[in-house]
């Protein structure tokens, strides 16, 4: 089966597969001749929905095999009868990381030390401690299960919230008595209609007064404007790895915003990352290849 893949570290991966032929195209050029029997496509790692056009060009084209977790750039977009695999196992620990990494960095006050060293200030001041803390996880997903497993050392007390409750996770329809009861509330949900401007004005003022948000899921899950407000007032903090829009404009009121920490979406980007991506791919493109079903595969109850 040929897959037109995009030139990226880790692409080798799927030549070590029988079955698989991965041809490379440039995402800028015309597509290469194969292109029009190759019957799988890669699209460019967190490629915008602009990369539909690429399928245009793939008569013979079965399945489109992302090499991220969040599908909401192709999701309905596709040609009928074309399956789509995420890369869903890939980022997930690297962004479970980033979600500590960023609850310890604002806890710890790490932001505020290091603007102070900068400017050469001793700026002795008690901190506060993550260990105590109750954090909401909302996303019962591969990140939202791995976010729980990293921060269980930490002694904090952790509320998993997804879709529909289940053995240990909490409904969604929950979040208005668990919102005010949690320290910190995590985003780890995918983008889709109903996650859309889920964290809007209402949303954010269920918070407790000093609450944290942390957004590792999309920029649109959150309101720009209702966090602004909530961060401007000083009544919240947050930690973001992605916004809306993003890439972030310069000037944007976001990178002025007091009470913010930001990361411009590295949650995944660690130097396994695409091998991790390829990893999972191949294993997807394997499945299809065999008449079997990928275990990645969207469908409509993602
Ligand atoms: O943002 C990264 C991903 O969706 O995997």
């Amino acid at each position: 089966m040929t897959v037109l893949v995009p030139q990226t570290e880790g692409v080798e991966i799927l030549s070590e597969v029988d079955g698989l032929r991965p041809v490379l195209y440039d995402p800028e050029k015309p597509l290469p001749d194969e292109a029009a029997t190759a019957r799988a496509l890669v699209p460019p790692f967190l490629a915008t929905s602009d990369a539909i056009a690429l399928t245009d060009g793939m008569p013979k084209l079965e399945i489109v095999q992302l090499l991220t977790a969040g599908a909401e750039a192709w999701i309905g977009k596709l040609p009928d009868g074309v399956a789509l695999s995420d890369g869903r196992g890939a980022h997930g620990g690297a962004t479970a990381e980033w979600v500590v990494s960023v609850l310890l960095a604002v806890y710890r006050h790490l932001d505020r030390f290091v603007r102070a060293q900068d400017r050469g200030v001793w700026d002795y001041h008690r901190t506060e401690e993550l260990a105590g803390k109750k954090i909401l996880i909302i996303g019962a997903g591969d990140v939202g299960a791995k976010t729980k497993a990293r921060l269980e050392p930490f002694d904090v007390e952790i509320t998993l919230v997804g879709r529909s409750a289940r053995d240990g996770v909490h409904g969604w329809d929950e979040l208005p008595q668990l919102l005010p009861r949690h320290d910190a509330t995590v985003l780890i949900v995918p983008l889709t209609d109903e996650t859309r401007g889920m964290v809007n004005a209402e949303f954010l003022a269920a918070m407790p007064d000093g609450a944290l948000l942390v957004n590792g899921a999309r920029g649109p899950v959150c309101d720009t404007d209702a966090l602004l407000a909530e961060l401007t007032s000083g009544r919240l903090r947050a930690a973001v790895d992605v916004t809306d829009p993003e890439p972030l404009p310069e000037g944007h009121p976001l990178f002025s915003a007091p009470g913010l920490l930001l990361t411009p979406h590295v949650g995944g980007s660690v130097p396994l990352a695409m091998r991790r991506a390829y990893g999972v791919a191949a294993e997807q493109l394997a499945a299809f290849a065999a008449g079997d079903e990928p275990p990645n595969l969207v469908t409509g109850a993602y």
